[in-house]
């Protein structure tokens, strides 16, 4: 039996950073996702290892399951119905496992992505021998959460083939997860976004677990419903970055400037409201659809001017910034900053030739250009196969 989940990507629209400080933030799935694939080796094949393959990369990492027995000794016994966080311990003795693979040196950002699939496959099946596959459409590390959406696709595919889940095994295609087992997902993928972003709020592996677009604070989700057609140009600046280092440089400021950063954080929850306000109201013609286009992109503009104030931008999404500008048009970063991926609205009435132009001008400069569906599916699984 080899289960496949799969979890998208997502979007922000307002509010990332200042969502780790408790604002609130709006972000949407979209329809690039991280596929994992899950089987268990039958009796005849022998095989006592895990093995995490990440096919795009052409990686193959191998544990022989007595090795990670011996170096995390706690890891047998657990439930998998209750998400636990990885202690100091279990951090170091992972961190000694991933060390042993000798990632190569221009790919180390993956040590964070391999320690988190140890930390949630022992966590769930102890020492089990298995096989996980991973592809995925998304960019790493581009702000598009492919941190989260592996997180979220990871745990469903190891839920799936636990104790804690009920499933309709003979489903064809893909299937949905009930409520309480979405739920169970969303938990363990955020123990698996600690891994990897340090402090994260929780926003990326939710829009990818429920999918749609959200409005989320303080761990609470409210689904944005809308019949307002929401088109992104997002590009890809290409310029690598870390969302841990960069959501840590955001707490430091917060902690050298409270006041003035409290207020920022004010202002980004006020913005982020409206947005979904905005979003969320419904629309009746051209003209109200324009209005409302006009008031996002105006509070798009303020908060790429406070994501500048907490000291994310960069040099390329500036370069983005002033591109789009020719055409009237506006655009903010979107997750973590520092590069990575930008958005930009394109107005209902805006016309395929300037869109065009734009993604030239825009892809001259050396990025890259897409337009993903947004507000689509969550994670879902399916089967293949025989027991
Ligand atoms: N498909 C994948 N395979 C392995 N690791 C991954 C994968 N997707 C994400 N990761 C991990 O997540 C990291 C990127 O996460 P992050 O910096 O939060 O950026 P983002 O979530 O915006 O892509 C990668 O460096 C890697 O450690
Ligand atoms: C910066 C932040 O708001 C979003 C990070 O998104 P990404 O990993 O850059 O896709 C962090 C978070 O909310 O956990
Ligand atoms: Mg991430």
């Amino acid at each position: 039996m080899e289960v496949r989940a799969r979890a998208p990507g997502k979007i922000i629209l307002a509010g990332e950073h200042a969502v780790v400080h408790g604002s609130t933030a709006v972000a949407a799935a979209i329809d690039l996702y991280t596929y994992v694939s899950l089987r268990f080796p039958t009796p005849e094949e022998n095989d006592d290892a895990l093995i995490f393959h990440l096919k795009d990369l052409d990686l193959e990492f191998t544990w022989p399951v007595g090795k990670i027995k011996e170096v995390l000794p706690d890891q047998g016994s657990h439930a998998a119905s209750s998400p636990l966080s990885c202690s100091f311990e279990a951090t170091k003795a992972i961190a000694s496992l991933v060390e042993e693979q000798n990632i190569p040196e221009d790919k180390i950002g993956l040590v964070a992505g391999v320690s988190a699939f140890l930390w949630l496959y022992t966590s769930i099946h102890g020492y089990k021998p298995a096989k996980a596959v991973v592809t995925s459409e998304l960019p790493l590390g581009s702000g598009l959460g492919s941190s989260a959406a592996l997180c979220v696709a990871l745990s469903a595919a190891l839920l799936a083939l636990s104790d804690s889940v009920k499933l309709d095994f003979s489903h064809q295609g893909w299937q949905v997860f009930g409520d309480s087992e979405l739920e169970l997902v969303n938990k363990w993928a955020f123990e698996g976004e600690k891994m990897i972003h340090g402090k994260p709020s929780g926003i990326d592996n939710t829009v990818s677990t429920y999918g749609n677009m959200i409005k989320f604070r303080s761990g609470e989700l409210t689904r944005i419903r809308t019949n307002m057609p929401l088109k992104m140009l997002i590009t890809n600046t290409k310029v690598g970055r870390n969302t841990k280092a960069l959501v840590a440089g955001v707490s430091e400021r917060a902690v050298r400037h409270p006041s003035a950063m409290t207020s920022v954080f004010n202002a980004v929850d006020s913005i982020s409201k409206e947005v979904a306000d905005i979003i969320q109201s419904p629309v009746s013609d051209d003209l109200a659809i324009t209005e409302k286009e006009e008031k996002l992109e105006e509070l798009m503009e303020m908060s790429q001017g406070l994501l500048q104030c907490m000291g994310v931008s960069h040099a390329s999404i500036e370069n983005v910034i002033r591109t789009t500008l020719k055409y009237k048009l506006s655009t903010k970063l979107t997750g973590a900053g520092g590069g990575g991926c930008v958005l930009t609205l394109l107005p209902t009435l805006l016309s395929g030739t300037v869109v065009d132009k734009v993604i030239a001008d825009l892809e001259a400069c050396g990025f890259q250009c897409l337009i993903a569906g947004i507000g689509g599916r969550g994670m879902e699984i399916s089967f293949s196969g025989s027991s």
